[in-house]
């Protein structure tokens, strides 16, 4: 498990994902999920990756003895968590420091306290024995060949509260020979110009190693990080896609991608930044929550421009509305077309999709017209990528692709005394020449329409046997109508390599269903590469 990372070590990048992170809300990692957390770090090139507190519980205890054996860290050092020793024992003796060290991690991080209030109030001893657990658990840990880092817990609110108190803690704690000693913004409540400041004085004052670690719970957890940073820290701590206590802690992603594009510092392996984004979404999967689609960096929509006159300057030249290449951290530029698009909204996203519009003025701003009067009828196309593609083929084509022609359909919804129900869909189209009248029922009317659609199709088309509807949303467009609304329904198709999503708007739920239904077909047997019957 010892890594040998081609990064020196006057800069740290310090991940504590599986430790603060593990601390969100609505978190709750197995073993197999932080094996695997750990794995994707590593690749991504964090130099210190802190996996838990050992001895704290079973699965922490079981993480570090399973990452020994299982792991062959490449680039970051694996770094046990836990607090210094308690009020007037030994260190030699302490259970909890005898668990740091079976871990057998190279480096320790210990929380200490800085803040003489929770000195007296949480730990209920004096100022000077908590410096002697610090003293005493840093320099045992270090004779027992460990690294050690000192996280100092609420270090900006005890500063405030007695600056010299939170010095000596720093002093102790580097001069019993910690290599980096961390100031904590544990409540999360610092701006960043005070980070800076308190940063620069304690590091004039002490010439300790500083290191930080930002809770979000003002929002600036990134910007105190990179305040610190500026203040001559060389450590830091955050979090993958910024979990954490609380409302979080400094986002690893902004972080590292800053030191590397906006300070030149070369924080990762070489070419590890282009795997930021698949690296954020493929921890997201892990820990079972959805990545947030405005991360910075990382969402699908941080490099997404909907505004017209963004797609007008992108078209001469992507910079005037970006403030990085997104490939330089995996990401990709989409163009969202919606009724705030204008002629270069369109060609762009034509290019997107691979469809030459061939300078056109006139079919483009045809399109542009069409967009915007389909948005104000309710159809949303930023949402609906697959109906806008096959609104953009049927005016290049000046036909709309038609792979068949309904004729009708019907779906009945039968509800009996005894509180079951039946749902049954019939369709009646042309494909190919062919009448066909198929019925299906299914567990819903919707569902009895697709299967019903299904029938009759499948033996024309069979590449259709490969589709799936994974996702389906329905909104209500105006609501003060009550049922007599306008109703938006999206639904998502997939055939296993790709997904895609389709919209349709009508005055009820079924008929909107229908039509996005339609769509995810056609849009399905184009994918396939089927050309549409004449
Ligand atoms: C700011 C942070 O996020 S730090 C990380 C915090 N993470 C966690 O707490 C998650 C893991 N924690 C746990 O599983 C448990 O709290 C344990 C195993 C660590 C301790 O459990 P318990 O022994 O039952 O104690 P409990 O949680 O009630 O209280 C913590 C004890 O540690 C003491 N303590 C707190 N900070 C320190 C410190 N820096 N150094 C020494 N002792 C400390 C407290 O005074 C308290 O002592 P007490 O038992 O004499 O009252
Ligand atoms: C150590 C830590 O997690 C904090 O002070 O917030």
């Amino acid at each position: 498990m010892t890594a040998t990372s081609e990064l020196d070590d006057s800069f740290h990048v310090f991940d504590t994902t599986l430790r603060d992170g593990a601390q969100r809300e609505g978190i709750n990692l197995t073993v197999a999920d932080k094996l695997a957390i750990a794995r994707h770090l590593d690749e991504f090139g964090v130099g210190f990756i802190e996996g838990g507190w050992p001895g704290a519980n079973p699965r922490d205890t079981e993480f570090f003895a399973r990452a020994r054996q299982e792991i062959d860290f490449k680039n970051a050092q694996l770094v046990a968590f836990g607090s210094t020793r308690r009020a007037g024992a030994k260190a030699s003796e302490d259970p909890q420091v005898k668990a740091l060290l079976d871990s057998e991690a190279p480096v320790v991080t210990l929380v200490a306290k800085s803040h003489d209030r929770h000195v007296e109030l949480a730990l209920r001893t004096t100022l000077d024995e908590n410096l002697a657990m610090i003293e005493d658990t840093v320099s045992y840990l270090r004779s027992q060949g460990r690294r050690v880092f000192v996280d100092c817990e609420h270090f900006f609110d005890g500063y405030r509260a007695n600056p010299e108190y939170a010095k000596s803690v720093v002093r102790t704690a580097s001069e019993a020979g910690a290599d980096v000693v961390i100031l904590c913004d544990t409540n999360g409540g610092m701006l960043p110009a005070q980070v800076q400041a308190v940063v620069s004085t304690v590091l004039a004052d002490t010439g300790a190693r500083l290191g930080i670690h930002a809770q979000d719970d003002t929002g600036c957890a990134v910007a105190n990080t990179l305040a610190a940073v500026d203040a001559g820290a060389t450590h830091v701590q955050c979090t993958a896609n910024g979990y954490g206590e609380r409302v979080g802690n400094a986002n690893l992603f902004p972080v590292v991608a800053a030191l590397e594009l906006k300070y030149a510092k070369k924080v990762l392996p070489e070419g590890r930044l282009r795997e930021m984004t698949r690296i954020s979404h493929a921890i997201g999967e892990v820990v079972n929550l959805t990545p947030s689609t405005h991360q910075p960096y990382v969402g699908v929509s941080a490099f997404a421009h909907k505004a017209g006159l963004h797609a007008s300057a992108i078209k001469v030249d992507p910079d005037l509305y970006q403030h990085i290449d997104p490939e330089l951290v995996g990401n990709t530029m989409r163009m969202l077309v919606s009724d705030m698009a204008g002629r270069a909204s369109i060609e762009l996203k034509g290019k997107e999709l691979g469809i030459d519009l061939g300078g056109d003025r006139e079919l483009v701003g045809r399109v542009v017209e069409r967009v915007k009067e389909r948005e104000l009828e309710g159809y949303t196309y930023e949402a609906a990528d697959a109906s806008f593609e096959l609104l953009l083929r049927a005016e290049v084509e000046g036909k709309p692709l038609k792979y068949f022609e309904v004729e009708s359909w019907r779906a009945i919804v039968e509800d009996r005394p005894d509180g079951t129900h039946a749902n049954e869909a019939t369709v009646k189209l042309f494909a190919k020449g062919e009448r066909i009248v198929a019925t299906a029922e299914g567990n819903g009317p919707v569902n009895a329409l697709d299967r019903a659609l299904r029938v009759a199709l499948e033996k024309i088309y069979p590449q259709l046997a490969k589709l799936d509807l994974v996702d389906y949303k329905v909104r209500i467009l105006e609501g003060v109508h009550g049922t007599q609304s306008t109703t938006r329904v999206l639904i998502s198709t997939s055939d296993g390599t790709g997904e895609w999503s389709t919209v349709g708007v009508a005055d009820n739920v079924i008929a909107a269903s229908w039509q996005a239904l339609e769509d995810a077909y056609a849009y399905g047997l184009l994918r396939a590469g089927v050309t549409p019957a004449e």
